[in-house]
């Protein structure tokens, strides 16, 4: 008897090819309009479908897996981090969690890159004088902003995407520091140029530019908090391209209007889309709709992860990206 096909059900619209392919390979419910599924409608996939493919805006706690039955056996994430869903319920219900690590790191990398060169050199200032064809020549004193090369950047969180980040801080010439949970190993600290600290705090105080590039978990959760970022420098730019979580942003955004702290780059905000409005008319500030892994080769390598994940769950093997509590 032919086995009987996986039912996976996918929350939101994936990329054309992405989808095409989950329905090939197995018995897929694909999203038809573009909006988020509610509470209920998710409950309702995990009683229904072998697999979830939730995206990282679906937030999956314990009260929602504990009304999820028996059914859900694997939640294949369409993303890299896993902040949204409760891993340890999860795996205790016997439900397994993969992710997509890695096809996200360069892209992400990028945007972190682009952060920093935008707030340091004044780019949505300059691009708004010229759409409201503001612009009266060039001029000596005009748009100054800081020269990147020489500065000192501070990553916090050296996995894939912190070194990333450091190898292309090294190519535009900043020094890089970083502080991590785990130092790295002597040779690849060499090859990123990178230079270590044990203590949080010191490095923040003394770093030009600090970028965030760990996840979010309950040990990371306001990391930078007013106590920590009023030990940045006042010339100091902070940029995000993580979770906002990391970060107490109404600290943040009352240290940006004081003045006690030069510029932020973020792509990431504590309360998703409900961000603080007295970030919103700031001119130090480069704020982007989450969009560090927005790239359609990305995007696509994402879904090829999840149905990597999938197709080899249903071939009976561990998934490749299996995500496990220890791990957070
Ligand atoms: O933010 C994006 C991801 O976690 O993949």
């Amino acid at each position: 008897m032919p086995k009987e096909r996986l039912s996976v059900v996918v929350t939101r619209r994936l990329p054309d090819v992405v989808e095409a392919r989950l329905a090939e390979l197995f018995d897929t419910e694909l999203r038809t309009d573009d909006t988020p599924m509610s509470r209920d409608e998710l409950i309702e996939a995990m009683t229904q479908a072998d697999v979830l493919v939730p995206t990282i805006t679906d937030q999956i706690d314990a009260a929602m897996l504990a009304h999820a039955g028996e059914r859900v056996k694997l939640i294949a994430n369409y993303g890299a981090g896993v902040d949204n869903i409760d891993v340890s319920t999860a795996r205790q219900r016997g439900i397994l969690v993969s992710n997509t690590p890695g096809v996200t790191t360069e892209d992400t990398a990028d945007m972190a890159m682009a952060l920093i060169l935008g707030v340091t050199r004044r780019i949505p200032e300059g691009l708004a004088v010229m759409q409201a064809g503001r612009w009266e020549g060039w001029a000596p004193t005009a748009f100054l902003g800081g020269r990147v090369g020489g500065r000192r950047l501070g990553i916090l969180g050296m996995g894939r995407i912190g070194q990333a980040v450091a190898r292309r801080a090294n190519a535009f010439g900043m020094q890089v520091h970083y502080h991590n949970r785990r130092r790295l190993r002597p040779q690849v600290e060499e090859e990123l140029h990178a230079t270590y600290w044990e203590s949080l705090d010191q490095m923040v105080s003394r770093m030009d530019v600090i970028s965030i590039n760990c996840p979010h978990t309950p040990s990371t959760f306001h990391l930078m908090n007013a106590r920590r970022l009023k030990l940045m420098k006042p010339s100091a730019v902070l940029v995000n391209t993580s979770r906002g979580e990391v970060v107490d942003e109404n600290a943040l955004t009352r240290m940006l209007r004081a003045g006690e702290i030069a510029g932020a780059g973020l792509d990431v905000y504590e309360h998703g889309t409900d961000i603080n409005p007295r970030l919103r008319d700031l001119e130090n500030v480069v704020l982007l709709p989450q969009m560090g892994s927005a790239t359609v080769e990305g995007r696509i390598e994402m879904g090829e992860k999840v149905i990597i994940n999938i197709k080899t769950f249903d071939d009976g093997h561990r998934p490749p990206d299996l995500v496990v509590p220890s791990m957070l």
